[in-house]
């Protein structure tokens, strides 16, 4: 390896680097700032300009587009006609090629990027150099990534770099390129019309641009999908938000499956919701015990009681670190669950299921984020559309004439609350911080209303001065009557069906308090 061409916008770590590139004897050759900033620390560099002979030009437009640079990276070392080609145009090889874009993504999120930044934060001799450099990949190393530096160094300095490290890095290549392309596609095609007649100004935009580009990074294969004889796959994105589930740390247990990835997806974004110890428990995507409490131990034990039959074998996740007391309770209560987690789980919660080695024990960051879009997929089509996050728009109005007491209030909310995490048509009876019945994914709200209440029976709990919350609106009395009979006293809902007034009147006659959201969370 002889010759390096270095051209970074980003240039962190960069000047470290080429003076190791340099100390193992390799010729430095560079572009206009980053060329600067090196020879500023004694490095030996040569401009991209002297060898094209040709200035940079159009404000950076043009640098290193030239024979003399795509020849050196591109001419196959193997074939005498490249290299004799080389030869006839005093071309040199380029053989290591350190490179990072023009940052478009940070420019186009400042809120006063006009039309005209973003297009100058359009890098165009960045991508082709990389294109040229991956595609010749046997022949020449490409690195686009700061933390690859001390790997390059590391074979550099025994047998050189491998064929398995020039082909990673040539695959990282395209996928960058393709990443950077969907963003800049992503951009423009979200900008509403006549945005080109105004490149001066900061353009508006659409939130759902008319092509939509996403990419995906393979964390691992799976034995199955949904069903043993489904393949399946999991994927992440590039930058996972802290405090969504694909950022976990396994500590112990199998292999996450499909099902389990799902499931822990949906108990962490329903504990996250809670700013108190709270502690969910989830079988096939629903919530079947969720409760809140002073300590962890309290909301665990609480929530187990909605649903002991169906939380074994669930998903349980906690909001607050997980100690031993209740990993020992858990095993105490002989409750088997699949996947546990917690924001932290201390050694000693870890010793405590150390013995249990098929579960899975995960640790999220907990913090509020949320997936900024939801996607749906559907036969030849995705449906997309912004994170249901939102507990409550607008006022809670009471509509009955009874109003709910501060107690009532406190078990309205945190039903509410729950509700959301609840497949449609949801039901969910709560009381005193804790579900005592829960009616999801059912046709019918009736039906809903009458199994959550069939459920707590079953669970030997009273739904006696229980408050219920159901995800949308009651399109009938008949709803509501249900859950009164099964003991309900007060019931929140979105409100807003034609007969409103039928079921305002229902509440009164029943002499239960009722209140209305305004907002609806059907979940699918
Ligand atoms: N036009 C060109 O020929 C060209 N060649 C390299 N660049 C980019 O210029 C940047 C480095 O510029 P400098 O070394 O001048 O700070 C890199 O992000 C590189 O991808 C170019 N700029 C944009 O297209």
């Amino acid at each position: 390896m002889t010759t390096a061409l270095l051209s970074v916008s980003d240039k962190t770590g960069i000047v470290e680097f080429a003076q190791a590139l340099h100390a193992r004897g390799i010729r430095l050759l560079s572009t206009g700032g980053t060329a600067k900033l090196l020879a500023q620390n004694d490095l030996p560099v040569t401009e991209v300009s002297e060898i094209t002979g040709f200035p940079e030009m159009l404000d950076g437009r043009v640098k290193t587009l030239h024979p003399r640079v795509h020849g050196g990276l591109l001419a196959r070392r193997d074939f005498p006609e490249h290299m004799a080609a080389l030869k006839e145009h005093g071309i040199d090889t380029i053989d290591l090629l350190i490179i990072n874009l023009y940052p478009f993504a940070q420019a186009t999120a400042k809120a006063d990027c006009t039309l005209e930044d973003a297009i100058e934060n359009i890098d165009i001799g960045g991508p082709a150099m990389l294109r040229a450099a991956a595609k010749n990949w046997q022949d020449v190393a490409v690195v686009i990534d700061p933390s690859d530096y001390a790997q390059v160094l590391a074979e550099l300095d025994g047998a050189g770099l491998t064929r398995k490290t020039k082909f990673g890095f040539a695959k990282k290549v395209f996928s960058h390129t393709a990443a950077y392309d969907g963003m800049i596609s992503n951009y423009l095609t979200s900008l509403e019309a006549g945005a080109e007649d105004k490149t001066a100004d900061v353009p508006a935009r659409e939130e759902y641009p008319s092509v939509f580009n996403l990419q995906l990074h393979k964390v691992q294969g799976m034995r199955y999908g949904e069903n043993p004889h489904q393949s399946a796959a999991f994927y992440k994105e590039a930058q996972v938000a802290n405090g969504l589930l694909a950022g976990w740390t396994q500590i112990q247990g199998k292999e996450l499956s499909f099902n389990n990835i799902a499931d822990a997806d949906a108990a962490w974004e329903c504990v996250k919701a809670f700013d108190v110890p709270a502690c969910v428990i989830v079988k096939h995507a629903n919530p079947c015990g969720v409760a809140v409490g002073a300590t962890l131990l309290e909301a665990y034990e609480k929530a187990l009681k909605t649903d002991p039959t169906s939380a074994f074998g669930g998903i349980i996740a906690f909001n607050r670190p997980l100690d031993a007391d209740v990993v020992e309770k858990i095993n105490a209560n002989k409750h088997f669950v699949e996947v546990a987690i917690a924001p932290v789980i201390t050694p000693a919660a870890r010793a405590a299921y150390a013995s249990k080695v098929n579960v899975r024990l995960l640790e999220v960051p907990v913090s509020q984020a949320v997936n900024a879009l939801d996607f749906k997929r559907v036969g030849g089509g995705m449906l997309l559309q912004s994170a249901d996050n939102v507990d409550i728009v607008g006022e809670i109005k009471v509509v009955t004439k009874l109003a709910p007491t501060e107690q009532q209030m406190q078990d309205l909310l945190f039903a509410w609350k729950v509700g959301r995490f609840v497949k449609s048509n949801a039901i969910v009876f709560c009381k005193d911080g804790m579900t005592y019945g829960v009616g999801a994914g059912q046709m019918s709200r009736l039906d809903s209303a009458r199994i959550a209440s069939i459920k707590a029976k079953a669970a030997g709990l009273s739904l006696d001065g229980t408050a219920v919350a159901s995800d949308a609106f009651f399109p009938f009395r008949d709803g509501l009557d249900v859950v009164v009979d099964a003991g309900a006293t007060c019931v929140i809902h979105p409100g807003g069906s034609m007969r409103d007034q039928e079921v305002i009147d229902a509440a009164d006659e029943r002499g239960i308090a009722m209140v209305f959201t305004g907002t609806r969370h059907f979940r699918h």
